[in-house]
């Protein structure tokens, strides 16, 4: 019935202060209050309904799409939110669009590479947006090696421009979200050619499209690329190719006309380039900073496909009657705790690095401003290396959370199916998830050669095994006089074990702070240790094979997990709804806040276009037929 909380003897269950664990998840009171107050001000507006998407057709979706971008801009602009509101509203508002790239890639990356006049000239507009941006770097024959992209940006100097141009098919821009129908600038990564002479890849700043008309620009040649994985999905995003003939743009990111103070290179008046005495490497940038996003946002997604099967579990009821009393709550099998503690324990696990990223980010920018490049390396590697670890555990944990929810977290109205077709494109977009842990492993092996087999003694006491493996793993391969293409299956082997070392020791630091609210700490404590616990059980040939731990720890690891799901069974509800996520959000019947599954998933059934008919078209045209053959025909 609608109004009673059918979850509310589970949340009775509760042993901590479940509003003190929001606050704890949020990150702070301030951050709590945001999140809390925005995310219901876009569930109670009829603007930002998303349940009808799956029926849409593509064209109808994007111009949805678009209505709602300029739904949000408009509600942003009449409430005078804050840049911290404005981008909990796209957040909640959760639809991919030409807007996340805009704000996610296109600012960032004037912000972060733009000298001040270009700063000055752009940020203005594009915060106004009066003008739309995207970064389009990925080309159609090249998007993990950047170095061999294939446009270039020859520069004039008799009349100071720059000519950028697409000299081959495979140099197309192509992937570019925001591109393909709305971008009217792009940051366009290009080769840059001054005097004859090419000094590899920079950043430009490119109008595509007219401001009065929305026309390409004289030389430009833009579209979509087309459909992509899943129906609704990623299909409300503009994914374009763009072609450049001699294009003349006379604004570059990286340079001015005018020599001044840049971060990567100049050309002056007269033609000259000067690269500065800064890592090329600075260049990427803006993709270290949207990597270390990506974590944060890993365990958004992860928390919210558990959330849906961790209540959807405490509902569901299959099996083990007694006496004709109630079946038993799947929630209460050894095998879907099993499977479903561990991606609650990593939800909170990835939350907590994620915060630590965000620091390392802004510690080594603080650095880079202070022309201290000495942690870029270890930033770079942490950026590239735990995008890697939590895209892929996230998305192969919300496709065990869809079959933690049986047949019905098959269905669109759960949810899942959704969730996984947006989410999963992140293994690969801001760097395919192998090729950046081969960053990382180039990262280990450089630091194992300089430091010898300790790669790190800054870990906390509870990491002694997880270190061990990692060093193992290392000497094992540089051991080997074997080149690194030859071991780097292997390396990367390695570098997934160094990104879990760094997870289990930031989620212990963590612990070592002050935590307020009852019980919240103990509850952490018992996530933390199934985070580890499940990836030693995991990996025990791993820590069996240093010597680190015997036969019989791997054993009392395993009966040490299942206590510890134990302890998690009862608190499970509450430690989801400390996610404080709304059911709009959420967007899924199974994960409903009040737990009444059954009857909304029968309503929504009749709500489905092919039901507005009770026979439906196409029936009279080929069945009808069909059924009215022959009685011959009946014999075969
Ligand atoms: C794979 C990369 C990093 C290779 O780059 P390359 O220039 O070829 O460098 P090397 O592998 O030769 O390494 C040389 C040296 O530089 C260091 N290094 C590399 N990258 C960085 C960095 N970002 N910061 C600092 N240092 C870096 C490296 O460690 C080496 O150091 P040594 O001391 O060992 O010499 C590069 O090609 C790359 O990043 N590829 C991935 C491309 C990518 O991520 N594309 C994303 C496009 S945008 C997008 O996908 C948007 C999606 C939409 C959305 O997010 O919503
Ligand atoms: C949804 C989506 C949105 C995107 N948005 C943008 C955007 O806004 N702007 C933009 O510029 N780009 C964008 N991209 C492009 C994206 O950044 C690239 O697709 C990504 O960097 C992977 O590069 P690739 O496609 O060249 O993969 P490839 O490198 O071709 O990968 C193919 C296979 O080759 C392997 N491989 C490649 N190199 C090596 C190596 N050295 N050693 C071992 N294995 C290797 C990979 O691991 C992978 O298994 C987007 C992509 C997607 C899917």
């Amino acid at each position: 019935m609608e109004g009673v909380d059918h979850l509310a003897h589970e949340r009775n269950k509760s042993e901590f202060d479940v509003d003190a664990m929001k606050i704890v998840w949020a990150g702070s009171p301030h951050a709590f209050d945001v999140s809390d107050r925005i995310s219901k001000l876009v569930a109670s507006d009829p603007g930002f309904r998303k349940d009808n998407r799956s029926t849409l057709s593509r064209k109808e979706l994007f111009k949805n799409t678009l209505r709602k971008a300029a739904y949000a801009w408009k509600t942003i602009v009449d409430l005078r939110l804050s840049e911290e509101e404005a981008a909990k509203l796209r957040f909640y508002v959760d639809e991919p669009a030409f807007t996340d790239l805009h704000w996610g890639m296109f600012i960032p990356a004037i912000k972060g590479q733009g000298t001040e006049e270009q700063q000055q000239k752009w940020l203005p507009l594009a915060y106004k947006m009066q003008i739309i941006g995207c970064y389009a770097q990925t080309e159609l024959g090249h998007g993990s090696n950047v170095q061999g992209l294939e446009t270039t940006a020859t520069f004039d100097s008799q009349t100071d421009e720059f000519i950028i141009h697409s000299p081959t098919l495979t140099s197309s821009k192509w992937w570019p979200g925001g591109l393909g129908k709305v971008a009217t600038h792009a940051i366009a990564y290009a080769r840059l050619i001054v005097g004859g002479r090419e000094h590899g890849v920079h950043g430009f700043i490119v109008q595509l499209r007219s401001l009065e008309d929305h026309s390409p620009l004289l030389g430009i040649t833009v579209g979509d690329i087309g459909m992509k994985f899943g129906n609704g999905a990623y299909n409300t995003m503009d994914n374009g190719v763009l072609q450049f003939d001699h294009v003349l743009d006379v604004y570059s990111i990286a340079f001015a006309s005018i020599a001044v103070m840049l971060w990567v290179s100049q050309v002056t008046c007269e033609g000259k380039y000067k690269q500065s005495d800064v890592p090329r490497q600075l260049v990427y940038g803006t993709m270290v900073y949207v990597r270390q996003t990506i974590v944060a946002d890993a365990s958004c997604a992860l928390s919210r496909a558990v959330c849906i099967a961790t209540r959807y579990s405490a509902v569901r009821r299959q099996f083990g009657s007694q006496n004709g009393g109630p079946e038993t709550q799947v929630i209460d099998y050894k095998t879907q705790q099993s499977r479903l503690f561990p991606l609650l324990a990593s939800a909170y696990a990835f939350r907590f690095i994620g915060e630590w990223l965000k620091w390392l980010y802004a510690d080594v920018t603080q650095r880079l401003q202070a022309n201290d490049f000495s942690t870029l390396p270890e930033a770079h590697a942490c950026t590239a290396g735990l995008k890697s670890l939590t895209t892929t555990a996230t998305a192969d944990g919300i496709e065990e959370c869809r079959k933690l929810c049986g047949g019905h977290g098959y269905l669109c109205s759960s949810g899942l199916p959704e969730l996984f077709a947006v989410y999963v494109p992140a293994c690969t977009y801001e760097g395919d998830n192998t090729v950046l842990l081969l960053q990382v492993a180039r990262f280990l092996m450089k630091t194992v050669s300089q430091l010898g087999s300790r790669l790190s003694s800054k870990k906390p006491v509870g990491t002694i095994a997880y270190m061990t493996r990692v060093e193992h793993l290392m000497q094992c391969r540089c051991g080997v006089q074997r080149g690194f293409a030859e071991l780097s299956a292997d390396l990367v082997e390695a570098a997934v074990a160094h990104c879990q070392l760094i997870v289990v020791s930031k989620f212990i630091e963590k612990l070592q702070q002050e935590i307020p609210g009852k019980g919240v700490k103990q509850q952490l404590e018992v996530l933390c240790n199934i985070y580890a616990l499940f990836l030693l059980h995991k990996h025990q040939g791993d820590f069996l094979s240093t010597g680190c731990i015997t036969p019989k720890h791997a054993a009392l690891a395993n009966d040490e997990l299942r206590s510890l799901y134990s302890q998690v069974r009862p608190n499970a509800i509450a430690l989801v709804d400390a996610f404080n996520y709304t059911d709009h959000y959420l967007g899924s019947i199974l994960g409903c806040y009040d737990g009444n599954v059954y009857p909304k998933l029968y309503e929504a059934a009749w709500k489905d276009p092919l039901n507005e008919s009770v026979v439906p078209d196409g029936y009279h045209l080929y069945i009808r037929p069909l059924l009215k053959q022959e009685i011959r025909t009946a014999r075969l």
